[in-house]
């Protein structure tokens, strides 16, 4: 590990790469990731926002941020627990000159704006949340199942840099039927590798799953209306309903147990996808980030406030519906706890439960393949500005252990809908 903290910064092992590829993969967000995912394995007691603010005043120096860390004790909050739906705003009497919505909370940058009411949620996050979303008994036994599967669940294994990294919290995908899942083994690829263990819905899973649609759907037409310019929705954004196929669920076994700063792929959901997660057992925090273009001269964001954290306090039962702006726009992450309130039924652990619908557009046969043989990974541009937004597919075989990877590059294009504009060569939709 400490020859692998002392490694200089990655060269592109992409000797005849594109001018595109090359801006692609200098969007520097991805190595602010992997350095900071390194530093949370050496310091798992440090809190995220530190070990980023740390990482920066050592100018992305892994090993220097970890030599200062070393010194460093973790606070202990004196209310260190979550998971209460406190909020002064039942008990606000509006006066008659307040206005309608509560002054804009300001996040500033390095500091963490807590968010508990679902109110305050939708105004600052691009997400919605509804608490006590399934009737109790419901949500209870959803959870006792996910509990019991959860004894068998896995690690992720993926690779970083050369290093084969796991991911610290287990999880496992569920799909609707035998066909699907045979399918999903021979033809999706993950992290450049293929999913081994995939399972058919429970019982309750399959239950829930319209319940959840349900209300998704209904969020996203109500977010549209109240929030995107013109009341319209967004560029790509599909219109036709959300129909989740898929339901990946995580446990989290214990305060350590976490997932690091990411956007979910956008492969085989395509662009402005929409998630509906439920959390199931112990609270935990979920923090979002907006990822803001740099400047390319200063290397800066234009408003670096603008770069807070917020945590969304997750408790259980509750629906946090991820919207269309979030994987292209924001980060998010389960941070590790200081300490945590036990749930009655599963002691220590946080079940998550995230229902996605897999586009048959997206299917793996209709999208690009690179040289290595590999369906390509689709990905945006989230840090430069010069192309922010633009969507790219390059090579996926860069995370398999042992595989280099090519240079393949391609600007990816979508209708109005979402749909890939198919180019010459590629196959027809079924
Ligand atoms: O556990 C959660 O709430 C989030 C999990 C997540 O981000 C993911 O599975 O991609
Ligand atoms: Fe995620």
């Amino acid at each position: 590990m400490d020859s692998f903290l002392r490694r200089p910064k990655r060269k592109s092992t992409h000797a005849d790469a594109t001018p595109e590829l090359e801006t692609a993969l200098e969007d520097g967000e991805e190595s602010t990731e992997i350095k900071l995912a390194m530093l949370s394995s050496l310091h798992p007691l440090v809190e995220q926002e530190r070990l980023l603010d740390v990482l920066l005043a050592h100018d992305g120096s892994v090993s220097q941020a970890s030599e200062s860390l070393k010194s460093f004790r973790p606070r202990v909050k004196k209310n260190g627990t979550i998971g209460y739906q406190q909020s002064l705003r039942q008990y606000a009497k509006p006066s008659q000159d307040a206005p309608l919505s509560s002054p804009k909370k300001k996040i500033k940058k390095g500091s963490t704006l807590h968010l508990y009411d679902p109110k305050d949620v939708a105004e600052h996050t691009p997400c919605t949340i509804i608490h006590n979303f399934l009737p109790t008994e419901l949500a209870d036994q959803l959870l006792k199942e996910l509990l019991d599967e959860a004894k068998t669940f896995e690690q992720i294994t993926f690779k970083l840099f050369e290093n084969v990294v796991t991911s610290p919290h287990t999880s496992c995908l569920f799909l609707e039927s035998y066909e699907k899942i045979q399918e999903q083994k021979h033809d999706y690829y993950y992290n450049g590798g293929m999913l081994n263990d995939v399972r058919q819905l429970t019982p309750t899973l399959a239950k829930v799953k319209p319940i959840v649609q349900e209300n998704v759907n209904e969020q996203i037409l109500s977010r549209i209306k109240a929030c995107y310019p013109e009341g319209k929705k967004l560029k790509h954004q599909p219109s036709k309903p959300w129909v989740p196929n898929a339901a990946f669920v995580n446990c989290y076994a214990g305060a350590q147990q976490s997932v690091g700063w990411h956007s979910d792929h956008l492969t085989y959901l395509g662009p402005r996808a929409v998630i509906g997660s439920i959390s199931l057992g112990v609270a935990r925090e979920f923090r979002v980030r907006k990822i803001l273009p740099r400047d390319a001269e200063t290397k800066r964001p234009d408003d670096a406030d603008g770069e807070g954290q917020i945590s969304i306090h997750l408790p259980h039962n509750s629906l946090l519906v991820m919207h269309a702006e979030m994987q292209e726009e924001w980060k998010h992450s389960i941070s590790p706890a200081l300490s945590i309130d036990p749930h009655p039924l599963a002691g220590n652990k946080r079940i998550n439960i995230t229902y996605r619908d897999y586009r048959a557009e997206m299917h793996p046969s209709l999208t690009p393949r690179c040289r290595c043989n590999v369906p390509c990974v689709l990905r945006v541009v989230q840090r430069k500005k010069e192309n922010h937004g633009k969507y790219f597919w390059m090579c996926y075989a860069n995370a398999i252990p042992d595989q280099e990877g090519c240079s393949f590059f391609e600007w990816a294009e979508f209708d109005d809908e979402g749909v890939p504009i198919r180019k010459k060569g590629m196959a027809k939709p079924p």
